[in-house]
C-alpha cells in the first residue's frame, strides 16, 4: 500500500497473509480473506500451478513472532473457472483456498462479512484497504500490517477514458485514484467497506493498479466485486 498507516494490530482480523515455499523458506506473496472457518477467498493471480502455499492467520507484525499467529496448510485451491492470468482486464480475479484444520477464532482471527448479491457500493463510500504489499513501486515491502482510506470511485467515473477506460467491468470495484494505492504484494487482500449497520463487509478482492506505478492518478486500484460472485463463493464451499 503506498501512502498508508500502520493498521492498529488485528483490527482486520479476516486479513490472512498467503505465503509461497521457496527452498525451505516462507515468503508473503498475496493477501486474502478468511470468509469461512476452512476457506481463504484470494486473486486467481496470486496462484500458480506446482507452487506450495501456506495460510497465516492472527499476523500484524511480519518480523515477529508475537503469539498470535495461526499458521495452517493449503488442502486444496479453486480457481474461478473463467479467471485467464493473459485477460486481466475479463476480471474473475478469484481463488478459493480450502484450508486443512480451521483456525481457532478469536479477537485475532475471525470470518469476514460478506455483501448481499449484486450490492455495488456507491460512489464516494469509504473503505480501507488493508496488506502487506509494497510501500511504493518497486519499493519495500513492510513488515506491520498497512492500511489506507481508498474511496469508492463508481464505475462510471472509472469508465472514463483517461481513467481505466473499458478495462472496467461490472463485476469491479475502482477505489481511489489519487496518491494512495494498493501495490505488489497486496494482490488478493480485502477491500473493507463500512455498512449502513455500523459493520465492517469485504466488498473486493485486490486485483490491479497501474502497470506503470502503483499509484497513477486517476488509475484507481480495482477489487474483483464479491456480490457478483455469491453462487460460486457458496457452490464451490459447499461442494469441495
Ligand atoms: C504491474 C501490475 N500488476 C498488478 O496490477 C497485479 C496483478 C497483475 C496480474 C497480471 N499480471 N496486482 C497488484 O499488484 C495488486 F496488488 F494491485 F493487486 C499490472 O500488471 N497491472 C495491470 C495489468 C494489466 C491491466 C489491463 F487490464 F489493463 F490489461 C491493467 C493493469
Amino acid at each position: 500500500i503506498v501512502n498508508g498507516e500502520d493498521a492498529r494490530a488485528h483490527s482486520w482480523p479476516w486479513q490472512i497473509s498467503m505465503q509461497v515455499k521457496h527452498g525451505s523458506r516462507w515468503h508473503h506473496t498475496c493477501g486474502g480473506t478468511l470468509i469461512g472457518s476452512r476457506w481463504v477467498l484470494t486473486a486467481g493471480h496470486c496462484v500458480w500451478p506446482g507452487d506450495v502455499y501456506r495460510v497465516v492467520m492472527g499476523e500484524h507484525d511480519q518480523s515477529v513472532q508475537e503469539g498470535t499467529e495461526q499458521i495452517r496448510d493449503v488442502l486444496r485451491i479453486l480457481v474461478h473457472p473463467d479467471w485467464d492470468i493473459n485477460m486481466v482486464a475479463a476480471g474473475n480475479d478469484l481463488a478459493l483456498l480450502k484450508l486443512d484444520k480451521a483456525p481457532i477464532m478469536n479477537e485475532n482471527v475471525g470470518l469476514a462479512c460478506l455483501p448481499e448479491a449484486g450490492e455495488i457500493p456507491a460512489h464516494g463510500d469509504a473503505c480501507f484497504i488493508s496488506g502487506w504489499g509494497n510501500l511504493y513501486t518497486h519499493g519495500p515491502m513492510p513488515d506491520k500490517l498497512q492500511q489506507a482510506l481508498l474511496p469508492v470511485v463508481g464505475n462510471s467515473v472509472c469508465r472514463q477514458s483517461d481513467w481505466w477506460g473499458m478495462v472496467v467491468k461490472d463485476t469491479m470495484i475502482c477505489a481511489g485514484g489519487g496518491e494512495v494505492s494498493g501495490c505488489n504484494g497486496d494482490s488478493g487482500g480485502p477491500l473493507n467497506c463500512k455498512g449502513a449497520d455500523g459493520k465492517w463487509y469485504v466488498q473486493g478482492v485486490t486485483s490491479f493498479v497501474s502497470s506503470r506505478v502503483c499509484n497513477e492518478v486517476k488509475k484507481p486500484t480495482v477489487f474483483t466485486r464479491i456480490s457478483a460472485f455469491t453462487d460460486w463463493l457458496s457452490n464451490t464451499m459447499l461442494y469441495y
